[in-house]
């Protein structure tokens, strides 16, 4: 058994990057930015009114001030006539200023008689003016990689981008293994249950990024596996779900040992997810990373938070990093930990944390329940309520 952050590290080592590709910015959101993008204009282009007002000389500003409203400006339309002294224009928020040194009051602070203005309240010092190149100006650089977040793809689209490079997304295959597995919505005989882990992982992985592929469920037996690792070619990376253990029909292992997989290694100190192994297929078999995952519903999910949204992110060339920790005090007492570094389902509230009673690595009830693992160092101490812990978002 090896530590979880050498397990981490193996896989980072393993973790092809993959290339990038231009998409539409309409299909850019949650992607990875793979370069940096400059902006194609500056924003606002010219100076702009921020009110509904009148634009007159900054110098004649001062209550009691008396106007003749010459023209209008609206977004979208400037005023091109001589803006004299004694002259206001009409404006409107998004409009251009004309050329010089103007100021926008508010249409609140002026009286209006026919085309005749007088400032009645104190327009205070605010021009309401934005400047041009007040947001970005053109080259302004959008660095990458970030994970396109909605306002990211707001200001893209502001700075006139219209296709966007980003990180190709990471094909993964997803295969569950098991004599007892029937699909969602298929009648399970009466020894059989439902495969719930490719759906979960699916879920948790296509949102940051990836495009996982449910392959048909492989049988306890060999020819059933080769099968599935036949069609999971072209992935760039093959998930397998169960038969990781030491049981008789436990056959992942020697299946891929047989096909020529290098292995790189095998079982973690960590509960749940201990028999996770991971490794590389032959050229033959599509050359793709590979990663088992134990099949009890919770250590997959658990592994699935751990180890593979850390690596699908390293795929679209994120920076190489564990899950971030946060830290919030526990409700009440923790028992101390064995060896193995103990991922505990729980709910964080207000930076206060109860640990759920019940762990089990088949409870995908409590596991829905969870919005917290809490991580117990391997050999931790006992901690009474009260104490802090450290804990990933889940
Ligand atoms: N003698 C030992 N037995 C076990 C050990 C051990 O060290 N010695 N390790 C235990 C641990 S820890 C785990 S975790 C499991 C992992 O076993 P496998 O990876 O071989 O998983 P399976 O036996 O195939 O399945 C376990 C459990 O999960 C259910 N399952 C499997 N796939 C799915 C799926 N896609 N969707 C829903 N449920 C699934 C399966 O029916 C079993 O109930 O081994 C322990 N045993
Ligand atoms: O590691 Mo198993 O994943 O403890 O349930």
């Amino acid at each position: 058994m090896i530590p979880v952050a050498d397990a981490l590290a193996h896989l980072f080592a393993l973790t092809p990057r993959l290339g990038s590709e231009t998409v539409p910015l309409v299909q850019a959101a949650g992607r990875v930015l793979a370069e940096e993008v400059s902006a194609k204009r500056t924003q606002p282009p010219f100076a702009a009114s921020a009110m509904d007002g009148y634009a007159v000389h900054r110098d004649a500003v001062a209550i009691g001030a008396q106007f003749i409203v010459v023209g209008e400006a609206a977004a979208g339309q400037r005023f091109d006539g001589t803006v004299g002294e004694g002259d206001a224009i009409r404006i409107f928020t998004g409009a251009p200023l004309p050329d010089g040194d103007f100021f926008v009051v508010i249409q609140e602070d002026v009286d209006r008689n026919a085309d005749t203005i007088t400032i009645a309240r104190a327009p205070g010092s605010n021009d309401n003016i934005r400047p041009a190149g007040g947001d970005f100006t053109e080259g302004t650089v959008l660095s990458a990689p970030r994970i396109l977040s909605p306002a990211d793809i707001a200001l893209l689209a502001a700075m006139n981008i219209a296709e966007v490079p980003v990180a190709k997304r990471p094909d993964v295959a997803l295969i569950s293994t098991g004599n007892e597995l029937v699909m969602p919505g298929e009648t399970p005989g009466p020894d059989q249950i439902i495969a719930s882990n490719t759906f979960g992982l699916k879920a948790m992985l296509d949102q940051h990024g990836a495009h996982c592929r449910i392959l048909p469920i492989a049988r306890d037996d060999v020819d059933s596996l080769k099968t599935a690792f036949d069609l999971a070619k072209g992935a760039d990376l093959v998930i397998t779900i169960g038969g990781a253990s030491v049981g008789d029909h436990d056959l992942v292992a020697p299946v891929l040992a047989d096909l020529g997989t290098q292995r790189s290694f095998y079982k973690v100190a960590m509960r749940p997810g201990k028999p996770l192994m991971a490794g590389q297929m032959p050229p033959e078999h599509g050359g793709a990373m590979m990663i088992g995952l134990p099949g009890n519903p919770v250590s997959a999910m658990v592994c699935g938070a751990i180890f593979l949204l850390p690596v699908v992110r390293a795929m679209q060339g994120l920076p190489t990093q564990a899950q971030p920790r946060k830290i919030a005090t526990l409700t009440a007492d923790l028992r101390s930990n064995g060896p193995r570094e103990h991922y505990m389902r729980a709910l964080v509230t207000d930076g206060k944390i109860t640990v759920f009673d019940r762990q089990d690595s088949s409870l995908l009830s409590v596991l829905a329940a969870a919005n917290a693992l809490v991580v117990c160092p391997p050999n931790s101490d006992a901690k009474p309520a009260g104490s802090t812990v450290e804990y990933i978002e889940f």
